[in-house]
Parts: C-alpha cells; sequence; structure tokens
C-alpha cells in the first residue's frame, strides 16, 4: 500500500438520501491502492449505501464518487474491479464453470478459470448447476466470479455471511493472497474478528458519516479499553452499573469487565469479592472499542 498514490476510489461529501431518511451524510472515504481497508458500523450505518455509489449502482445526489479517478459507470473503471454483494441474483440453471467463463470474459485479462476456481475454494463445484448448491457454497462462488477478473479492487460486502469456520478461514486466505498481488479490498462485515484479522485500515461509520478511522491498534489504543476477566460470583448487570464500566457480562461462566480505567474498577472489583479468583486482564480487542465507539456516537447524536 502507497499513501501518497491517488485512491483507487474515492467519496468527496458525498450526501444520499432515500426520501426523508440520509443514509450518506457528507461522507469522504478514500480507497488507497493495495490496501484493505474494511468497513465497520451498525446496521444502517450507510456501508452498503457507500459501496452502491463507489459502484455507480447510484448517482450521489451531492459530493463526487471516483473509481480509478474517473466516473464509476465508466466501463472502463467497471472492467478493473470485482464485487461481491450481499445478495447476487444469478442464474440457477447454470453450471459454476460456466458462469467463471462467463463473468472472465467481460474482462480484458482474467485469471485463467482454474486458477480462480483453486483460489476460491470452488474445484469440485464446477459442473455443478448454481442453484442446487448449500448458500456457503454459492457465497464461494460469487467469491469466485468477484476475483475472476483478476480485479485491481474488489468489494466484499459481507463476504463470509453463511460460511462455516473452515470456509471462512480458507477465504481469509484468499483475500489475504490478492492484496499480497496488490488488488485493494473493501470489506464490509459484522464479524470483527474478520476485521482484525485482515483489515490494514478500519473505517467506522455511523448514521451515514465516518465516525472514526486508524488501523486495528490505533482504533484499540484511541479507546483504550481493558477487559478483565475472572472467576466471580458478583453480579454482571450490577457491574455493569458501576462507574468507569463500559460492559460486563459473563462468558463460559467467567465474569468479564470491560473498562477504560482498569486499575480503579480491578480494585472495586477485588474489594467486593475476596474470593475472586483466575484473574485475566487484558488490553480489549477491536469488538470492544467498537462497541465503545458506537456508544459514544450514539451519546453524542
Ligand atoms: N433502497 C432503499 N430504500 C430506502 N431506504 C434504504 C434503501 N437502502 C438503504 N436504505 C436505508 O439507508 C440506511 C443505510 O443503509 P445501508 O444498507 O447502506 O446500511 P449498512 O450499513 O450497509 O447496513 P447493514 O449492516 O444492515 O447492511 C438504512 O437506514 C437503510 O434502511
Amino acid at each position: 500500500m502507497n499513501p501518497s498514490m491517488p485512491p483507487v476510489a474515492e467519496l468527496v461529501g458525498v450526501t444520499q438520501r432515500y426520501g426523508a431518511l440520509t443514509a450518506l451524510d457528507g461522507l469522504d472515504l478514500a480507497v488507497r491502492p493495495g490496501e484493505l481497508l474494511a468497513l465497520l458500523g451498525p446496521n444502517g450505518a450507510g456501508k452498503s449505501t457507500s459501496i452502491g455509489v463507489l459502484l455507480g449502482l447510484m448517482r450521489p445526489q451531492s459530493g463526487q464518487a471516483r473509481l480509478f479517478g474517473g466516473d464509476p459507470q465508466d466501463v472502463v473503471s467497471r472492467r478493473r474491479i470485482g464485487v461481491m454483494l450481499q445478495s447476487a441474483a444469478l442464474p440457477a440453471t447454470l453450471r459454476v464453470g460456466e458462469l467463471l467463463r462467463l463473468t472472465a470474459s467481460y474482462y480484458p485479462a482474467p485469471r485463467p478459470l482454474a486458477e480462480s476456481a483453486a483460489l476460491a475454494g470452488v474445484d469440485d463445484l464446477l459442473t455443478r448447476p448454481y442453484g442446487k448448491l448449500s448458500g456457503g457454497q454459492q457465497r464461494r462462488v460469487q467469491f469466485a466470479l468477484a476475483l475472476c477478473g483478476r480485479p485491481a479492487l474488489l468489494f466484499l460486502d459481507e463476504p463470509t455471511v453463511g460460511m462455516d469456520i473452515e470456509a471462512r478461514q480458507k477465504l481469509w486466505a484468499a483475500i489475504r493472497s490478492l492484496v499480497g498481488e496488490g488488488c485493494a479490498v473493501v470489506l464490509t462485515t459484522h464479524y470483527l474478528e474478520e476485521a482484525e484479522a485482515l483489515a490494514q485500515r478500519v473505517v467506522v461509520m455511523g448514521q451515514g458519516r465516518v465516525l472514526t478511522e486508524g488501523s486495528v491498534d490505533e482504533l484499540r489504543g484511541r479507546v483504550g479499553m481493558t477487559r478483565i476477566r475472572c472467576l466471580s460470583d458478583l453480579d454482571a448487570d450490577a457491574v455493569a452499573g458501576w462507574t468507569h464500566v463500559t460492559a460486563a457480562g459473563r462468558e463460559e461462566g467467567r465474569l468479564v469487565v470491560t473498562t477504560a480505567a482498569a486499575e480503579s474498577v480491578l480494585r472495586r472489583l477485588l474489594d467486593a469479592d475476596t474470593t475472586l479468583s483466575e484473574l485475566e486482564v487484558r488490553r480489549a480487542g477491536l469488538a470492544e472499542a467498537f462497541v465503545e465507539l458506537s456508544r459514544q456516537d450514539k451519546e453524542a447524536a
């Protein structure tokens, strides 16, 4: 990734409304060449709408969208992208191999079919009709179709929904290998471990705006959260109400507390339960940071 190079895709001050609802609110977003950018945010934050505008599926009502410096609806730009949206209407009777050949034919320098199939893990599905595949298999085929044109930019809108853990990890490996080839990727996901595993940069959206952005480490650091885990009979709901406690709950019988003031919360925990044991204290992950950032946004709204 080279931050000094012009973005491969860009939204500048884009506002998009559906009737009275503002889905994008003066949004600025830039995707740099070769980077994996994860777009995070709660349902309705505007992630899919952003992708739709970048793809030229809708014209920005105000502001500008650029794909490779040009108009997203320009066919030359579109031949450099691969797309996997949340829903795909593909002909059910076509076989996977036929779908791949057809899609690859739209691109100037596609990958060989066997290479696309291997990357997406669909080698054993090539002769099967698309409509007869399971949901997870169909997602893998959609991924193969997205990468078969050797795109310089790949849009993946919640790509691993409906996949089992093994399929998800294989897809992650394939995404890493594409990024290794220099392909930029825009990924939306609700699986925070997915962003944590893949993203060089994370943009957190809320109500059509960018709430915050940075690397996974920067976001974690920005909210400075600590996760305390221990064996204790204290009531998690009561602990959740303590000062400085962001969240408290139970996981596998353990009390788990997230806080930005670890020392004072730890002191209070140890005072409140003298039998507390098996204490673990660690820096919070992206999930806790994300919860905290969303909470701050709600409070500010
Ligand atoms: N075609 C549409 N017509 C009317 N409202 C829409 C349409 N598409 C999206 N919206 C609304 O715009 C807002 C942003 O939706 P969008 O799908 O971009 O969010 P998202 O962040 O992708 O959400 P999710 O995580 O649920 O996929 C939401 O309030 C949604 O209800």
